[in-house]
């Protein structure tokens, strides 16, 4: 892995923010290092520094310690040359101005791509004539992409990007996000839409307090802080202190109807093991065997509920 490969580097940061008399630490020795061609999701919950973090690698906010560079530098220059996009939570709009005009004024101002291109990239090509007052939540926030998309960025921050759209909408956002992603575009957008991140992202960041608390792909996290449920019926009971004993097992449960449900760390070994035990004895095979793995929600609500 080169140096190069790297777009964003946070170092140590710290960001302490004050309300009223209190002194609230938003980021606590944040360390993030983004590469070429990820897709980043940033997840917590509310408060937890996700905005924060956007922020400051955005340089909107300076950190009280350490050290960002984005695009190998200060994000500044990046962002005025339109390399770095950026849909932001709540940001204002321009007023008295046509959906077409303020696409056109911006694409102008980064002489990168026509602005008839990013007005049918986004679906705004009917609403090119609309007053920007006059759009509803989700257009406003189709309209936010479409300028985050102006200058072709190669690296794109989206805070809470899909909050005000239907279905549909997002449904057709991350198609267009694919797209550019699958054009080389660099990704980090925060959610709490957690299914969003399982199809979308390549690597989850959790934050928790201020701090990262976890960092790796859908599938690591879901295996590290998630358990699998395991169920079947035997035609003989079988002891618990055996199920107990395979690898993996945290607890077991025998239903009414006889149905054993294990849960597991590793329903792979698990499972292995459990066939190796029983194998050809008869009446302790495993019959209706299902295998309920668990989703990032899951992995992610264990995570902050863990003590800190
Ligand atoms: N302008 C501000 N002034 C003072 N404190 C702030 C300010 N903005 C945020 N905070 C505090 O900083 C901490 C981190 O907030 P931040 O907005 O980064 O969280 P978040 O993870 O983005 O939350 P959400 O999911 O609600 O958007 C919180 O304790 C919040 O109350």
């Amino acid at each position: 892995m080169t140096a190069a490969e790297i777009l964003v580097r946070v170092r140590d940061v710290d960001v302490v923010r004050r309300r009223g008399g209190a002194r609230i630490q938003a980021l606590s020795r944040v360390g993030l290092e983004v590469r070429r061609g990820e897709r980043v999701a940033l997840l917590g919950a509310n408060g937890a520094g996700k905005t924060t973090l956007t922020h400051v690698m955005l340089g909107l906010l300076r950190p009280t310690g350490g050290t960002v560079e984005v695009l190998g530098g200060p994000p500044g220059p990046g962002l005025a040359a339109g390399e770095l996009g950026a849909m932001l939570q709540e940001s204002g709009l321009m007023r008295n101005v046509r959906v077409g005009e303020l696409i056109t004024l911006v694409t102008e101002l980064y002489g990168r791509r026509a602005s008839e291109e990013v007005l049918a990239e986004c679906g705004l090509g009917e609403l090119s004539r609309r007053q920007v007052t006059q759009l509803s939540g989700g257009e406003r926030q189709r309209l936010r992409l479409g300028l985050a998309l102006a200058g072709l960025p190669r690296l794109l921050f989206l805070d809470e990007p899909t909050v005000a759209l239907d279905v549909a909408a997002r449904g057709r956002f991350w198609e267009i996000l694919n797209e550019r992603a699958r054009s080389g575009a660099t990704v980090l957008f925060t959610t709490h839409y957690l299914h969003e991140a399982e199809q979308f992202a390549d690597r989850v960041v959790v934050l928790r307090a201020g701090r990262i608390v976890a960092d790796g792909t859908v599938d690591e996290l879901r295996s590290a802080f998630t358990e699998s449920r395991v169920s079947f019926r035997t035609d003989e009971p079988l002891p618990d202190s055996m199920l107990r004993g395979l690898p993996g097992v945290r607890t077991t449960e025998e239903r009414d109807d006889g149905t054993r449900v294990l849960t597991t760390t590793d329903s792979d070994a698990t499972l292995a093991a459990l066939y190796a035990k029983v194998g050809g004895t008869a009446g302790t095979v495993p019959r209706g065997l299902t295998l309920t793995t668990a989703s990032l929600e899951d992995a992610v609500a264990t995570l902050l509920e863990e003590e800190h």
